[in-house]
This record gives C-alpha cells, structure tokens and sequence, in this order.
C-alpha cells in the first residue's frame, strides 16, 4: 500500500502532494488497508487537525525542558550515545543524521556532520526538536511512536510536503519492563536501502537494550543464554538480570521470543529454576568452572536445550590493588562484631587483587627474556596460547622489562568490541567530526600508547578492512584519526595476542598475510596452567590474593588442585579458589570447598602428585608398598584413583611423557616406573 501510495504520486509538486493525501484519506481507502503510513494521514487529518500544504513551523521544547527531559532519559542516552556513533559511521552517508527521541517525540541527541546538523536545524531536526505527529505529521519518529512498530516514511510519505525530500525509518526502543523508551531514527535525503536500514536500527535498538538492562540492573546476576552457543555474547542471546533468590527481574526481547513468553511480566513471576532446570547457583558454579564459556542446561518441563553463563553481578567487581589497605585495621574495643558472613565479604573484599605474576616456569622465563630483548629493537611480539592462560599479564611483563616502560600500557580487546567501534577505539576521531560525537573527539588507543606499548588482544577478531589500517600505521609509524586529514607520528612498542591459530586463519583468507608476518617478529607460544612447572607457585600467588595470606591448603586439596586440567587456566583457578575461600570461610580450604573439581571427578587421593622431592622419605615407603602390590593381578583403590588421574594428564598433554613428568615435579624415570607399575602403556616414548 506504501508502494501503490507513493507510484500513484510520483514526483509531485507541493499541491499535488496536499492533494494525494487528501484523496487517500477521504477515499476511506486507508480503513480497508493495512498501512502504517495512510493511517497516520488519516489521524493527522481527522484527529490532529493539521493540513498538508500548512506550511508547518518546526516546533521547540525550552532549553530548560530540554535539559530535564535528558536528565530523565540520561541512562537511555548514555547507552545509546556510543551505539548511535556507531551507526552513524557505519552508515557513511553524510547526508544523514542518527537521532533519539524521547517517549513525546522530542529529540534528546543526534549524531551528524555538522554541515547536515545546521542544514536540517532550521526544520526542526536538532535537540529539541518535536517530532511526534501532532506537531509534525507524519514522520519517522513519531509515526514510529504513534504505532509502537519499527517504520519507513519515504519522501512523499510525509504528511507535511516540505518533509518530502527526506527520508526516515525508526524504531522504537524498550525499555527493561518492556515498554517504549525511546526511538532511535535515521533522516537522510536517500531514500535508499530502507529495508537494510531498518534491520541495522533493530540491531543497534538492541545493543541499547542490552545495555539498559545491565545499567539499570548493575546489582543482579545477569544470566545469558541461546540455543546455539555461538550465539551467546552476541547480540541475539537471551539476557537475563536475575536476582540474588534467582527471581527474574529483567530480560530482553530474545530471551522472551527464545522462552516462549510473551510478555516481561510474565517472565517475572518466574524463577531461574522455573525456567531452566538448574538453579542459580548451580548454573554460577558451573559457569564458573567452564570459565565463562557457555554449558548446556535445559528448558524446565522440555525437551529443550540452552547454552547458558551465569555470571556474578557488575557490582561485585574485584577491589583494585591501590584501594587494598596496607594495614590490618582491628576492631575498636567494644564495638559489636561483624557477622562471620560479613567478617567474610570483608575479608574477601579486602583481599580480592590481581596475584603478583609468576614466572618460575623455565620456559616462560626463557620467552620473556627473548621477548624483552627483541621488543627493544622494535620487533612485535605475538603470543599465542589458551585462554586465561595470562598472555595479558606476561604481555605487561614485556612493558614493564622494556626501554618503553615509563609510558602507557593500552591494551585492546578486538574480540570484546562490536567491529565497527574497533576503527575509532585504535584510531580515534577529531573533537566536532560529527555533532553527537565526543565534543572533545576520542584520542585513539594507537595515540594513548605513543612512547609506550600497544597490548592488541585478540587480534584474530579484527575485521580484515581494519586490518590493511592497521598495516599502514605500521608502516608508516603515523596514524590519521577518523574525519581528519591530519596524521600524527606515533612511536610505540607492538604486542598482540590470539588464541586462535593465525597461520591457519591466513590459510583461510581470513587473516592477512601480510599483517600476520608483520605482527610476528617473534612468535611465542604460552604455556597452558596445566603444563606449566611452576603451578604450585601459580596456587599459592592467587591464594594469596583471593583468600589471604592466612589461608591455607589441606594436602588433599593442593594435589586436587595439582592434578586438574584447569580449561581455562590462571582465570579458571582464580575462580575457583574465590569460591573456596568464600565456601571456607577463614578455615584451611579442603576439598569439600573445591565443588566444581569434585563435580569432575578429580579425586583427592593420595597421588602421584604428592610425590615432588620435599615429600621423598614417604615416597621411599610408598614405593615399598607399591612393590608390594605391583604383583597383585587388581590395582586397589587407591592405585586406580592413580591411574586415571595419570591418564587425564597424559591425555591432556598429549602423551607427552616428559611435560607429565614437569607437571608433577617428579623425575621422567620415577614417571615410567609409575605407568609401569598402574599399567599404563607408552607406545612412543619421548
Ligand atoms: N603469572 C601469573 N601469575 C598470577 N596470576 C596470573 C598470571 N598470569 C595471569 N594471571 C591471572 O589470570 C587471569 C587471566 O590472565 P590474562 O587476562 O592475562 O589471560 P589471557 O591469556 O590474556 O586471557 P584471554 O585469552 O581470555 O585474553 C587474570 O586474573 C590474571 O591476573
């Protein structure tokens, strides 16, 4: 019906416009159609009173009403801020503006060139600006608010005929109980597209709910999930806020369409575990334990499967090192004792700071000294190696050891940013480059790092046109920041880091080549938690930073953690022992207080994990006993424990006898005589 409104019209004239739209609506041919357009003419006619050939006069709010209206909306526009910059650049048109009403249609913020902000001023498109369609007809914006749907008004769409050089599609923006919060708009002179365009402004609608959500519920448990798990962290998961009893507070519109449900309150009479099969807690540990990747639970009462994180809320964020006090504070006597779970939160608060690193591990002091030494001459470093396994925290030991240590250290996450924010995060962009940009412009983190080093962490997530950017700025050592012509010399050490394999992305045309060589001056592999010699240093460093200097490990619990495979490495163990201390509560942590390893399968027997040197004299008696019963045709108990927690360590090192060997801080003969004696079989000794 659009269609046949605006061939019927063609190009017309002012009066030919007014008359089209007359005709339409006294026809009555808009009752029988559904049409969104036809509709809102027929309203502005009959119900506002306005006239299409009226000249109309754009319409202001105050500037006082206009601070207060963003004042009332300041969370919903500073979730939008950074996504309708986004928009703005990834659409390129210059002759368009990005624009966010409020619920009456009155435009809080707007992102355009500045040549098109002043040209469209003085018909109302600027802050303050009334949209809805009592004031201003049909429109974009408040045709958009008026049916609570996402719209195209094309040109001769418009009710008022000096609109219809314009184009503009909106859609609205909910809010955590579901209702409009907001429209987010795009106006341009081309009316191109529109399809595409309304499918961008639905994404980036929902990157601002998400948002929303995590803004307005900072001390819930968000909770994020989809069928599919590459789809969680995405903007198509379902998200959740859920409270501390694990009632639903707060979800968004794939949670919702993925849940079958219809409405949020609907959803917010449930509990996590009327949903899924699982309760909070449970889905916290196990999503703890897996580091954060996603783990399968299911629809309560269905057949249905999810991959789901639970995380725990933002404002339970780890204290910063400089905030830890340097002195023990002791109650003033007389005053009422804390609680022993206060006395815990406040412990756990007062401890909870990144471990001092460690770098006992022969060849991770090996590689940082390689490391230092080629960075000095300008060489970049690339490391490679599982996630968590700390390539951030060797990548700021580099820094710290380098002749650029006395300037910043910026690090970049390209697989935590959407592509299109990456560009002006390493770049930056010029104060003024668009009205709703920064007005001081955003120095770029290649700028930041001058005189220092450049951290590029997950360098494989960085889009391939980016990537010929940043070859450039490799090459030529300036950098240009987005909508300036001005380069800047930049100086500054390269380290970049990826858990995926480059060489094969490059084989797959993913990656480029050329970038890949320029980025490995020098290639470095990490070593994963479980591989590494200096793993129990690793467990008391981030003991200690976790729990305190106080706490320690039962034996049991210290070969428990030992024997682990630990997926997810350093970051993985932080966890868990976070959840130990906290389980433990200021006693020694033992393995009841290690419920995700236990969950596993990694038994606390006595195994060959409890056999480094300073425990020799037993080990002398064991190995008796051993002997004693090597003969016996069955392994007892014990033996078979031991037996398979060796498998799963060759297993995860890849049968490698020799790394065993290290991992356990015991002699590769020692080692053999083990699998001998347990009956495991080596094919290809190394
Ligand atoms: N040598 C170390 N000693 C103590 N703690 C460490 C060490 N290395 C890393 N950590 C801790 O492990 C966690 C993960 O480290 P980091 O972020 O450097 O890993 P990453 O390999 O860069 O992870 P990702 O692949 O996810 O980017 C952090 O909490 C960090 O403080």
């Amino acid at each position: 019906m659009t269609l046949a409104l605006r061939n019927s019209g063609g190009d017309r004239g002012g009066d030919r416009h007014a008359d089209h739209v007359l005709d339409v609506v006294r026809s009555g041919l808009h009752e029988e159609a559904n049409d969104i357009v036809a509709r809102s003419w027929s309203r502005c006619l009959n119900e506002y009173r306005l006239h299409p050939d009226k000249l109309h006069e754009p319409a202001f709010v105050s500037r006082q009403d206009l601070e207060a209206r963003r004042e009332r909306h300041a969370d919903v526009i500073d979730c939008a801020r950074y996504e309708m910059t986004s928009l703005y650049q990834q659409l390129g048109d210059s002759e368009s503006a990005v624009v966010l009403t409020d619920t009456d249609g009155v435009i809080v913020h707007m992102v355009s060139s500045t040549e098109f902000g002043a040209e469209m001023g003085p018909l109302g498109l600027r802050a303050g600006g009334k949209w809805s369609e009592v004031d201003a007809g049909t429109n974009g914006m408040g045709t958009c608010l008026a049916a609570a749907a996402p719209i195209s008004v094309r040109r001769e769409d418009h009710f008022f005929t000096q609109f219809t050089g314009l184009t503009c599609s909106a859609v609205p923006v909910f809010d955590p109980s579901g209702n409009i919060a907001a429209v987010l708009d795009v106006t341009s002179r081309s009316s191109m597209m529109q399809q595409h365009l309304l499918v961008l402004l639905g994404m980036t609608a929902r990157m601002i709910e998400n948002r929303l959500i995590d803004r307005r519920f900072r001390d819930a448990y968000p909770v994020h999930f989809h069928s599919r798990p590459e789809f969680v962290y995405t903007l198509h998961e379902g998200r959740l806020a859920v409270d501390g009893d694990g009632s639903i507070l707060a979800a968004n519109r794939s949670a919702l369409f993925q849940l079958g449900l219809q409405t949020i309150d609907e959803i917010r009479t449930r509990r996590v575990e009327d949903l899924f099969q699982s309760s909070l807690e449970d889905m916290l540990q196990r999503s703890s334990q897996s580091s954060f990747h996603p783990v399968v639970t299911f629809r309560a009462n269905a057949a249905l499967r999810y991959f789901a994180v639970a995380r725990r809320p933002a404002t339970d964020a780890v204290v910063p090192r400089t905030n830890v006090p340097s002195v023990t504070h002791v109650p003033t006597p007389g005053t009422v004792s804390a609680t022993p779970a206060a006395r815990s939160a406040t412990r756990l608060a007062a401890v909870r700071a990144a471990a001092e690193p460690t770098f006992k591990d022969a060849r991770l002091t090996a590689h940082l000294a390689t490391a230092r030494r080629v960075i000095a001459r300008q060489t970049p470093v690339l490391l490679s190696g599982e996630t968590g396994a700390g390539k951030e925290v060797f990548a700021r030991a580099v820094h710290e050891g380098s002749p650029h240590a006395s300037g910043a250290f910026v690090a970049i996450n390209c697989a935590s940013l959407p592509e299109t924010l990456i560009e002006s995060e390493l770049f930056g962009y010029r104060a003024g480059a668009f009205t709703g940009a920064q007005r001081t412009g955003r120095r770029g983190k290649i700028l930041q790092a001058d005189g220092g080093t450049l951290f590029l962490d997950e360098i494989a997530d960085m889009p391939l046109d980016l990537q010929a950017r940043l070859l450039r700025v490799l090459d030529e050592r300036q950098v240009t920041p987005l909508g300036t012509e001005d380069t800047h010399p930049v100086d500054f050490q390269l380290i970049s880091a990826s858990h995926q394999r480059l060489p094969e992305l490059v084989r797959e045309g993913r990656f480029r080549e050329d970038l890949y060589y320029r980025l490995a001056g020098i290639e470095l592999a990490l070593p994963a938690l479980r591989e590494r010699a200096d793993k129990r240093d690793i467990i008391q460093g981030v003991l200690e930073a976790e729990a305190g200097a106080g706490i320690s490990l039962s034996p049991e619990a210290e070969r428990m953690l030992m024997a682990y495979s630990w997926p997810g490495n350093i970051r993985q163990l932080r966890h868990v022992l976070r959840t130990a201390a906290a389980l433990a509560d200021g006693r020694m942590i033992v393995c009841d207080n290690l419920p995700s390893l236990q969950a596993e399968g990694i038994a606390p027997a006595p195994l060959v994990p409890a056999l480094p040197a300073a425990a020799a004299p037993a080990a002398e008696a064991q190995e008796a006993e051993e002997q004693a019963t090597a003969a016996a045709p069955k392994l007892n108990l014990i033996q078979a424990n031991e037996r398979q927690v060796l498998l799963q360590m060759l297993e995860h090192h890849r049968w490698n006898v020799s790394n065993v060997a290290k991992a356990l801080e015991v002699s590769r003969n020692t080692l053999y005589r083990k699998l001998h004696k347990l009956h495991i079989e080596i094919s290809h000794p190394d």
